[in-house]
């Protein structure tokens, strides 16, 4: 089987000594589904961040698509992140710009002629159900939409890989389990996923590989898997017990 994503005991210290993801090892295949879960601060974002080379691993090796991050020349580093699509909160979408203005953003960097952008982004659109909005500004857009929007622009640009950073916040039951099922039907077309989650019950229906993140450690990663608190809940009481053990001793 191709692997698209392999951590080799990979751990991320940022420069204030947090732990963000601590000897973490694991495959991803191409065309699979995997959700990271975790509770806040367990390390989700950081993960994903260290696939898509938002941020370099302090030890250990990443692979993405056969290649070794540490041998990629940081001046290449823009070129190759073409190769995701992220959907993430913190990249919002410009508010004075209406939809299609927003979508063809992402794809201005890979210098494709207008005609292409105009005709790539208004087929996305349609992918997703929302060609209805392509002249609408952001602040006209439903919760639902607006994700499909971000969607949209991760996905614009044809990536082997999205990265997808809570799809669901903010978003009612509907509009989240309406989103769940498209990520679905993308991975059905082979887009490789990876999806951070606080929702339990869509990562328990939709039976997914889920890797389970507690204080930046895995504590679980299984095929077909639900949202385990209890994987989560026995090993942070074990880490608390740990560490009480080695207060008594010093
Ligand atoms: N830029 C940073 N500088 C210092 N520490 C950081 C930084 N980003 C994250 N951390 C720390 O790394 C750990 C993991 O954070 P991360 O954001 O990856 O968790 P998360 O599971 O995505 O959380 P959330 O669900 O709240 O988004 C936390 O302890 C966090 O405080």
């Amino acid at each position: 089987m191709v692997k698209d994503v392999i951590f080799r005991d990979v751990t991320k210290t940022y420069e204030d000594g947090s732990i963000g993801l601590e000897r973490a090892s694991f495959e991803i295949e191409k065309g699979e589904f995997v959700f990271v879960v975790g509770k806040s601060g367990s390390g989700k974002s950081t993960l994903l961040k260290l696939i898509s080379t938002q941020l370099m691993a302090s030890c250990g090796e990443i692979e993405v698509g056969g290649i070794d991050l540490d041998t990629i020349p940081k001046g290449k580093l823009p070129y190759f992140r073409r190769q995701f699509g992220i959907m993430e909160r913190e990249l919002g979408l410009v508010t004075d710009l209406d939809v299609t203005a927003n979508i063809s953003l992402a794809m201005f960097a890979t210098e494709q002629p207008f005609r292409l952008i105009k005709k790539r982004v208004e087929q996305t659109l349609t992918t997703l159900g929302i060609s209805h909005c392509a002249k609408m500004y952001p602040r006209q857009l439903s919760g639902g939409e607006a994700a499909r929007v971000l969607l949209a622009r991760a996905l614009v640009i044809n990536p082997k890989i999205l990265i997808i950073d809570e799809p669901t916040a903010n978003l009612d039951e509907d509009a989240s389990w309406d989103l769940m099922c498209l990520l679905r039907d993308l991975n059905r077309m082979g887009v490789t996923m990876i999806v951070a989650s606080h929702s339990r019950e869509l990562v328990t229906i939709m039976r997914k590989r889920v890797i389970t993140l507690v204080s930046g450690k895995i504590v679980k990663d299984e095929k077909r898997g639900i949202y385990n608190d209890k994987a989560m809940d026995i090993f942070a009481e074990k880490r608390v017990e740990n560490e009480r053990r080695y207060y008594e001793r010093v």
